[in-house]
Formats: structure tokens, sequence, C-alpha cells
């Protein structure tokens, strides 16, 4: 094994998880780098002890060898003893797990991964959105082992430097403000198509509904997107870095305790409680009620504004919360948006009259897969590699 490697072991090969390897595979300056020591599925483990194995896997490979390996995949604990293992008998500078996964169980596995030593990338929101709890546990994990790093860039906004921007500000000594973004590629795609900033929009809301989920755009149930949660999901995370907000919102239950405006009818909701999703039936009830946003498109226009699904987090009224905003048709989130783009401003001391912005694709595998590998070698380089 060549000195300067990091081990990288990927847990979730679905679209980023693929997109990932595909990245890392086809250079040789990260394959030398960044050297894959296992890869799985929910189903199977593909081990790559030894530097022959390793040296041989490819992206025309890969696939088949996971299909057909007959290592089950293993449950955290165990993963840990064999990642040890190979950490040992190889000569890389530092291990790091790679989460690509929105799995629950392996996100609350990261106290676990960093208390051993390894390192976590990831773009799975789930372990820092979710319960006061699992968070202080990664911090104190993390804390007793320094050399142990965690990075999420891909988290909010998929590779847009979202998370590294606010991390500067905050490390330089500038004092944020306010965080507003449009956070949801898919309500991003909905309501630059519903409420376009020409105001000339006559499409029903559930038609655009429709299409994006025709398109793949939204969740395989729609209610998913428009319940809020996602945005409310990446505010958490965004919201834990301010320490003057963290403190004074201290959201124990995570995203669940963001005020969050639903976008499903009331009545809808209420039926989804007792019904259960239904993923089939979510537009065609959603279509009774395009009149009433219609008309609230109506009161936009004669405002001359659109709305916009938004992420807010108000470091001076202490204000964390996901919801529907109008804004005039010449502002940033309404005329620089299209397609499923995200745009976040930081409003700080030093951009205090003129934010600053990060705008671009906010969903995608490619632009997801830049920003965990992109992670990956700020592990490498601040463990010396
Ligand atoms: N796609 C996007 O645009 C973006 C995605 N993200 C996040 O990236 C993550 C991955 O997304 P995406 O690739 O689209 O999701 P996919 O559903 O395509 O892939 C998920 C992968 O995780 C695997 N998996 C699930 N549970 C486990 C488990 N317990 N152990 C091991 N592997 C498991 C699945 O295996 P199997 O196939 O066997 O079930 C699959 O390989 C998610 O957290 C998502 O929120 C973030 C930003 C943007
Ligand atoms: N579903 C998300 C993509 C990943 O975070 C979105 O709509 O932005
Ligand atoms: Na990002």
């Amino acid at each position: 094994m060549a000195t300067g490697t990091i081990n990288v072991a990927i847990i979730g090969v679905g679209l980023v998880g693929t997109s990932v390897i595909s990245q890392i595979l086809s250079s040789p300056t990260l394959r030398h780098s960044l050297s894959i020591v296992s890869l799985q599925n929910s189903k199977n483990l593909l081990l790559l002890s030894s530097d022959s194995e390793r040296s041989q896997i490819s992206q025309e490979t890969w696939k088949a060898k996971l299909a057909s390996s007959e290592k089950p995949a293993p449950e955290p604990e165990e993963l840990i003893k064999i990642l040890q293992s190979i950490s040992s008998a190889s000569a890389a500078k530092h291990t790091v797990i790679v989460d690509n996964t929105s799995n629950d169980a392996v996100a609350n596995a990261y106290p676990s991964f960093l208390s051993a030593g390894f390192s976590v990338v990831t773009p799975n929101k789930k372990a820092y959105s979710g319960p006061a709890t699992l968070f202080s546990a990664i911090r104190t994990a993390q804390q007793s082992n320094p050399t142990a790093l965690t990075y999420l860039e891909s988290t909010v906004g998929a590779g847009l430097p979202i998370i590294s921007t606010l991390k500067d500000l905050i490390a330089t000594g500038d004092e944020i403000h306010k965080i507003e973004g449009v956070l949801s590629g898919t309500l991003s795609y909905i309501f630059n198509e519903w409420c376009p900033p020409s105001l000339d929009s006559t499409v029903k809301f559930s038609e655009v509904v429709k299409v994006a989920k025709e398109q793949g755009y939204t969740e395989p149930y729609p209610g998913d997107d428009l319940s809020g949660s996602d945005v409310a999901r990446k505010l958490t995370i965004l919201s834990r870095l301010v320490p003057a907000v963290a403190e004074a919102v201290p959201l124990p239950e995570g995203f669940a305790s963001v005020a969050t405006r639903s976008l499903t009818p009331a009545a809808m909701l209420a039926e989804e409680k007792t019904t259960g999703k239904n993923p089939d039936s979510y537009v065609s009830k959603l279509a009774a009620f395009d009149a009433e946003f219609d008309a609230l498109r109506e009161e936009a226009k004669k405002e001359g504004k659109v709305w916009r699904y938004v992420g807010v987090i108000d470091a001076q009224t202490k204000e964390v919360k996901a919801s529907l905003e109008k804004y005039p048709a010449t502002h940033p989130f309404a005329a620089s948006l299209g397609g499923s783009d995200n745009i976040i401003s930081f409003t700080t001391a030093r951009y205090a009259t003129r934010p600053l912005l990060v705008q671009g694709s906010g969903a995608g595998a490619d632009v997801t897969a830049m920003g965990v590998v992109a992670d990956l070698l700020k592990v490498a380089e601040r463990r010396g590699v």
C-alpha cells in the first residue's frame, strides 16, 4: 500500500453512492489518496481486504462483485470490528465511513464510529437533524476522539458550499444575523413552475405536483416533500452550527421541533392520519384544493410578488421556521431561480446590506457526490495525506 492513503468504507450504493464510487475510481489521483476498502447496500458487503483487491476494483466490476458477495451487510458494531482489522493490516493513515443511506440505524451508529476513531462523511440528514440526544452523543464522541472528523456538506443543498461557508463565516468572527433560503429542490421546482416571476402562470398547483411526481422530482409520496420536513431537517442542521441560535432554540426533537408549514391541506392531513399515505391518490385529492391555491397566487400577484417555500433562521429574533413567504418578482429567490435550484442568503455583520448568496442545483446524484468526495479530500488533508 502506498503511503498517503486513507481507507474509505462506503455504506449505501444507490444514486449518490454509485456516483461517489464513480468519481473516485475514474480519477487516478483520487484512487491514490482514497482507497475503497468496503462497499455495502442493505443486503451484501463487499470487502476489499488486500492491496490487489483494492487496485483491481473498477467501475465495471464493483456492482457484480457486490451482488455476488456471500457476506451479508454487517450491523454497525460488526462493521467497526471488520474495519479495525483492515486498518491494522494496512498502511493507510486513517479510516473514513461514508454513509450514503437515509437509514436511521446507520445514523444512530455515528457515535460508535467516531468513538472507534473513524471519521464520518455523509449526505444523510438523519443524524444531524434528529433528536438533540443523538446530536450531543456525536459531539461528545468526536470531542473525546479528536482525530475522528465529521463532514456533512451534502446534507444541505447537495454539493453547494453552504455548510462550509457558514462554518467559515463563524470561524472568522462574523456575526450571523439571518440565514434564509430555498432549500428543497423539489419545492423549488414546484414553485418556480406554479408561481413564476412573470406572474402569468395559470397552471393548477396539483398539475405541477403531478408533473414533478412523474418526472421523479418528488419523493414517491409527494406529501413527504409538501410536508416541509426536508426543509426543517436542513434548518436543524444549519441552526445547530450557529452557537447563538443553538443555545436559544435548542430543538430537542430535531426537525420535529421546527415550526413547519405543511402544504398538504389540513383536511388531507387529517385523512392521512386515519387512512395512511397513499401515493396514488395524493395528487387527485390535492386537485380538490386547486381553487384555494389559485386564490393564494392571485393574492401575491396583486402585490407583484411570488410565493416561495423557504427556510428561515433569524438569529436576532431567535426564530427557526420552514414556511411559505411572498417575495417581489425581482427578488433573487424569484427572478434567478430555475429548475430545482437551491438558493441561500447569509446576512451577517460583514454582509449586512448585500447578503452573501449561494445558488445552484441543490439535488441530483453527481452534485451530491461531489460534496461527499470533496469532504473526503478534506479529511485526507487534515489527516496529513
Ligand atoms: N439524491 C439526491 O439528490 C440527494 C440525496 N441526499 C441524501 O443522500 C442519501 C442517499 O440518497 P440516494 O442515493 O438518492 O438514495 P438511494 O435510495 O438511491 O440509495 C440508498 C442506498 O442506501 C442503502 N441502504 C439503505 N439502508 C441501508 C443499511 N441499513 N445498510 C446499508 N445500506 C443501506 C440502499 O441499499 P438497498 O438498495 O439494498 O436498499 C441503497 O444502496 C440520502 O440520505 C439522501 O437524503 C442528499 C442530497 C441530495
Ligand atoms: N429531496 C431533496 C434532495 C436532497 O436533499 C430536495 O428536494 O432538495
Ligand atoms: Na451543501
